[in-house]
């Protein structure tokens, strides 16, 4: 068995020996048929999570009321899970409280899509009463049995449906979504911190463009944070190549600059929970792009003062817009970031003690701009980084003024 499968085979092992059923489950098993990178390896157990925290002398209750034990294995954790259904729901969230069943079949029924509904035993076979081989040579995402169902024990479904567009290249079955487009309401009542995930997730993907679009014919855009009455520029973000982002402030930056919602910018990105430093660094690029669009030469300056990473992205992102090559008014900013005298502030030869004592004064803020003017004939050339030429320079500066007077 391939890796990382062979590595948790253990885990199967040792519950099987135990008297217990075990199988690799979810994700995993989906990614390994598809070849694609394996995240995590899930295990779907019929021992009760008492009976898994007594087999294995490392594991960590993380969510015993769901049926769920983390058991570290030559410092891998893995999740392992009873067989459950999710028993009652309320408020279309995932339930308060489960119910642990005795068989794999009923707990793969309870699952999302056929695609993720497939379970892997310790030979490497498939155990998939719902036909999610077939799905996935058909690149289909099809509910398990009842769409609606499925969708009202658990809304963030549908925004998964979507985040798999994006992420696989695959298709929505006419019955995912049209309940989708019936129950997207429902998205209303999941938290913020668990859309904003798999919208991420949505962004990212490669195929993010067909992904977008669903967001739109599905109308569950007007369940997502600030994004109800915004139709129109939504419709505009499908005809752009988000793939060439890497960055989350890359992704955000995108997506908050063809919302167009520059006045209420912060706002805006506090709705979706995201962090301080990320809001501050996709404002960062916002505020050059929307320097950029008066004049979008890069000078030396330019480039010094905004960094060399904001600048990257925003480039990246005017290039995307524009329609330009990113990669080579990208490499064309690294070159003439390679070429600046010095790359910040501490690397210039001289500080603020040095001025004071120069010119024999207490420190205020004409300190501060004194170093943003020496920092600028530095970067562009004028004089060289050195102590000593700065200060003759700064005396020659200073007797030009006295005589102008
Ligand atoms: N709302 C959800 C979330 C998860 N699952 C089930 O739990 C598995 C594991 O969930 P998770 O790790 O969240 O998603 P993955 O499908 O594994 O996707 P990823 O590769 O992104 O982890 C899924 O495959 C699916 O069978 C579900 O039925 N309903
Ligand atoms: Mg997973």
């Amino acid at each position: 068995m391939k890796q990382p499968f062979a590595k948790a085979l253990y885990i199967i092992k040792q519950l099987k020996a135990h008297g217990h059923e075990a199988y690799f489950v979810g994700g995993a098993v989906r990614d390994f048929l598809l070849r694609r990178p394996i995240g995590d390896v899930d295990i779907a157990t019929s021992a009760l999570p008492e009976e898994v925290m007594r087999i294995f002398p490392k594991t960590i209750g993380v969510g015993v009321e769901h049926g769920t034990v983390m058991v570290l294995h030559e410092g891998t954790p893995y999740e392992v899970t009873t067989f459950r259904t999710e028993g009652k729901y309320e408020d279309y969230r995932r339930p308060e409280s489960v119910t642990f069943v005795r068989s794999l079949h009923e707990d793969l029924k309870r699952r999302d899509f056929t695609m993720n509904a497939i379970a892997m035993n310790e030979h490497g076979q498939m155990i998939d009463p719902f036909a999610g081989q077939e799905a996935i040579k058909r690149k289909m995402i099809q509910t398990v049995g009842d769409a609606k169902a499925r969708f009202s024990e658990d809304a963030l479904r549908m925004m998964r449906a979507l985040r798999f567009v994006s992420q696989l290249g695959f298709y929505l079955s006419e019955e995912t979504k049209e309940a989708i487009q019936e129950l997207a309401p429902l998205l209303s009542h999941i938290s913020v911190e668990r859309i904003t995930v798999e919208f991420e997730k949505l962004l990212q993907g490669a195929y993010s463009q067909e992904a977008l679009a669903l967001l739109v014919e599905t109308n569950l855009y007007k369940y997502m944070p600030g994004l109800s009455e915004k139709r129109e520029q939504l419709e505009q973000l499908a005809s752009y190549n988000w793939t060439l982002l890497t960055e989350r402030a890359e992704y955000w930056g995108l997506f908050a600059y063809l919302l167009d919602v520059k006045q209420t910018l912060i706002p805006f990105l506090r709705l979706w929970k995201l962090p301080n430093q990320l809001i501050k660094d996709v404002q960062a690029i916002l505020n050059i792009l929307a320097e950029m669009k008066q004049n979008n030469d890069w000078t030396k300056e330019k480039l010094y003062r905004y960094g060399l990473t904001y600048a990257l992205s925003a480039e990246k992102i005017r290039s995307l817009l524009s329609g330009e090559k990113a990669d080579s008014n990208m490499a064309k900013l690294r070159q003439l970031f390679a070429s600046l005298p010095i790359k910040e502030r501490k690397e210039l030869a001289i500080n603020g003690n040095d001025l004071m004592k120069w010119f024999n004064k207490q420190g205020g803020p004409w300190v501060a701009e004194m170093l943003m003017f020496v920092e600028s004939a530095v970067i562009s050339g004028e004089i060289e980084n050195n102590a000593e030429q700065i200060r003759g320079w700064l005396a020659q500066c200073n007797r030009k003024l006295e005589e102008n007077y």
